[in-house]
């Protein structure tokens, strides 16, 4: 079997070009979404995340307003800086950029913004409107997975998911997003005994673990649906000393073999995360002007 691959870089540019629609509506009438993103210290993977969405924000015609503070900065600080962004007017959506330096607890500085510009969906007030099926901001790199699920079919209710990894902003979220579309889910982590023979019973299996290719072949159901959440740095020794590749947490060539669809690393779960964030901005921009939410997801579907 030759699998569907799934171009999360094309749909990602279809979302932002009907965010884009959206949002000149907006600025017709006067408004002008904005969204605040904060950058402490220099961690080599949120730069390449960075450098990509500031771009793409102002391309859709939102205002971006950027906030880079040394790997020095106290907790007091920051939560300072998300006080002031919180109390903004121009400011619809706040992102502090994940990890943080060890001298400040993320969890009080992610409590401290407010849940109505939270597009990241991380503060408890939106993951528990998540775990309770309330509509609220959705995590922006699950919310891409689902949506690239359902581009290459429509209803899984009833199927088989698998998540490998059990963290806030991927693994979790993305576990009760297929709940809520009546999937039957299994979440493994690092102590699930035998994860080759758990992922084998997955018709939508999704890794997001941080470990290299560390989803092989065999570990893949026929048909399934594969979903690569892994961005992973590793040394490119064709291209010489010193050069890296990003690579995901799947076999690539192996898993496409058995696979029905599969999602590339790049190209595939990455830039719909940045089209994400900007939809939940929009959504964010349009609850605090009480406007309506404007259709933006679509899903070309089987
Ligand atoms: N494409 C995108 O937009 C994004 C990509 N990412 C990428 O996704 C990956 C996961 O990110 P994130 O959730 O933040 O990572 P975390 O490190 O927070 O979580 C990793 C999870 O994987 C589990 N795990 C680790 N090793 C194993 C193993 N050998 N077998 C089974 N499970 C294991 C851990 O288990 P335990 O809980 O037991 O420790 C944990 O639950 C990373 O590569 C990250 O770069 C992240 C965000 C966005
Ligand atoms: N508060 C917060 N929210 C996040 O959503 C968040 C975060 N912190 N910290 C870091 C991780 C990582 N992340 C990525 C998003 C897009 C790409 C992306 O655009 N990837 C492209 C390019 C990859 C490349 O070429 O290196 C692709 O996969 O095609 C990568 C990584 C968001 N994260």
């Amino acid at each position: 079997m030759s699998a569907t691959i799934i171009d999360g870089k094309a749909y990602a540019a279809g979302l932002r070009t009907r965010i884009a629609e959206a949002v000149a509506d907006m600025a017709r009438q006067g408004a002008t979404p904005g969204l605040a993103v904060v950058i402490v210290g220099e961690d080599p993977a949120s730069q390449i995340y960075v450098k990509n969405k500031a771009r793409q924000t102002v391309e859709v015609g939102m205002r971006s307003f950027e906030h880079v503070l040394p790997a020095s900065t106290s907790e007091a600080e920051l939560l300072g800086l998300v006080a002031q962004l919180n109390a903004d007017p121009a400011v619809d959506g706040i992102l502090v950029q994940l990890p943080l330096p060890k001298q400040i607890d993320a969890q009080k500085v992610i409590e401290a913004i407010d849940p109505a510009k939270d597009v990241d969906g991380f503060h408890p007030v939106n993951a528990g409107k998540l775990m309770t099926g309330v509509p609220g901001f959705v995590s922006c790199t699950p919310l891409g997975c689902l949506l690239l699920i359902q581009s290459v079919r429509k209803d899984i209710a009833g199927l088989d998911a698998v998540v490998i990894g059990r963290s806030n902003i991927v693994g979790k979220p993305m576990a009760q997003l297929l709940i809520g579309q009546s999937c039957t889910v299994t979440v493994a982590h690092s102590k699930t005994r035998d994860l080759p023979e758990v992922c084998r019973r997955a018709d939508i299996l999704v890794a997001a673990v941080g470990r290299p290719e560390m989803v092989r072949g065999d570990w893949v159901k026929p048909g399934a649906i594969v979903i690569d959440v892994g961005i992973n740095r590793v040394p490119n020794l064709a291209a010489g000393e010193g050069k890296t590749r990003v690579v995901g947490d799947v076999a690539y060539a192996e898993a496409a073999e058995r696979a029905s669809a599969i999602t590339p690393v790049p190209g595939g779960v990455g830039p719909m995360t940045i089209a994400c964030l900007l939809r939940n901005t929009l959504q964010a921009a349009c609850i605090r002007r009480g406007l309506p939410m404007p259709a933006v997801d679509f899903a070309p579907a089987a």
